[in-house]
């Protein structure tokens, strides 16, 4: 079958530069071959519809090099579209959104029914297999109903209830296996099941994190809207040890949504991912710039 037009070398680079690029990356892909290497693709991410098709080709072409990629996806903007068309209103604390049992059901419609096709076909139309699946399926994502705690002053913080907003207490891993040892690429919704049937609202970075950690990912990305971890001058943090991050959480460098993003990555090398990496998702190309380029992008983050 011909490649579509657009599939194809850009017409600045002669030939001779397309097979140095490709021979260049020869170190980067043995260093990955065979690894698994969990991407979290967020909401916002998708929109743009050039840097979403780009991003499904990136995943296939790291499969075709040999890699094992897993997919855990969000979905923020898309429930909240799917909310204001229904009239319900969205209310989020510390990042979170208050699910009450009606919202799930919902959530679960746009997360699992909607997004998550739309991400494995992005992949699936590169010319890799990818199967949606959500964290309730193959009971991969078992989950409690999480105990959050608000921060009301520099030293105190109240316990808020959330509703169906999950933990991930296990990740059962045979149904990724399997899809893996069948050549093909998860894409994952971020829900999980409860030990009484009940549905959980997951954080995509926490789904993603608690997967990198049970694979034992070689790499957990974490695509954004920044260049990274900025420090104090708003400059780009390439390494960031726990302490160091500890430390700019306290000081207040580190706010808002970056804070769980952070604590992710931290828990996710804690728990067997060999490095975490908080990256731009605006940057067409991000994942392969991190793994296959000598500058890398982004914050790293090591277990210490
Ligand atoms: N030190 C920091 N470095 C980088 N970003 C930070 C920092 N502190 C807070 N942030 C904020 O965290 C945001 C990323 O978190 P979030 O909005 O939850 O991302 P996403 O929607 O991609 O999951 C950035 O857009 C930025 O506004
Ligand atoms: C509990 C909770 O807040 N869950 C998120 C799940 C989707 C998500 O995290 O999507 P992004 O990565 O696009 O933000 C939500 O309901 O929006």
């Amino acid at each position: 079958m011909p490649l579509p037009e657009d599939f194809l070398a850009p017409d600045s680079l002669s030939d001779q530069q397309q097979a140095a690029v490709l021979a260049g990356a020869l170190p980067y892909l043995r260093r990955y071959a065979g690894d698994t290497i969990v991407v979290k693709y967020g909401g916002h991410a998708m929109v743009e519809n050039s840097l979403a098709a780009t991003f499904g080709r990136d995943i296939a072409l790291l499969k075709l090099v040999g890699i094992n990629p897993i997919v855990v996806h969000g979905g923020g903007p898309q429930i909240n579209s799917m909310m204001k068309r229904l009239g319900v209103e969205s209310r989020f604390i510390d990042g979170l959104r208050v699910t009450d049992r009606e919202m799930i059901d919902v959530i679960e419609m746009v997360l699992s029914g909607t997004v998550n096709k739309q991400v494995a076909d992005l992949i699936s139309h590169a010319g890799a297999l990818a199967v949606g699946i959500s964290g309730r399926d193959g009971r991969l994502i078992q989950a409690s109903r999480l105990v959050h705690y608000h921060r009301t002053d520099e030293n105190e913080s109240e316990a808020v209830d959330l509703g169906f907003v999950g933990k991930p207490e296990r990740v059962d891993p045979r149904v990724l296996y399997a899809l893996l040892g069948a050549g093909l690429i998860p894409v994952v919704a971020p829900l999980g099941a409860g030990d009484e049937g009940e549905i959980y609202n997951i954080n995509a970075d926490t789904a993603a994190g608690a997967v990198a950690g049970a694979v034992r990912a070689s790499r957990l990305l974490m695509l954004t809207d920044v260049p990274g971890v900025l420090d104090e001058n708003g400059q780009r943090i390439e390494e960031l040890t726990a302490e160091e991050a500890r430390r700019l959480i306290r000081e207040g460098h580190i706010t808002g949504g970056m804070i769980p993003k952070v604590e992710t990555c931290l828990k996710a090398v804690q728990a067997g991912a060999k490095a975490a990496v908080i990256l731009d998702g605006r940057v067409p190309h991000t994942c392969l710039l991190e793994l296959f380029t000598k500058a890398g992008q982004g914050t790293l983050i090591k277990a210490d």
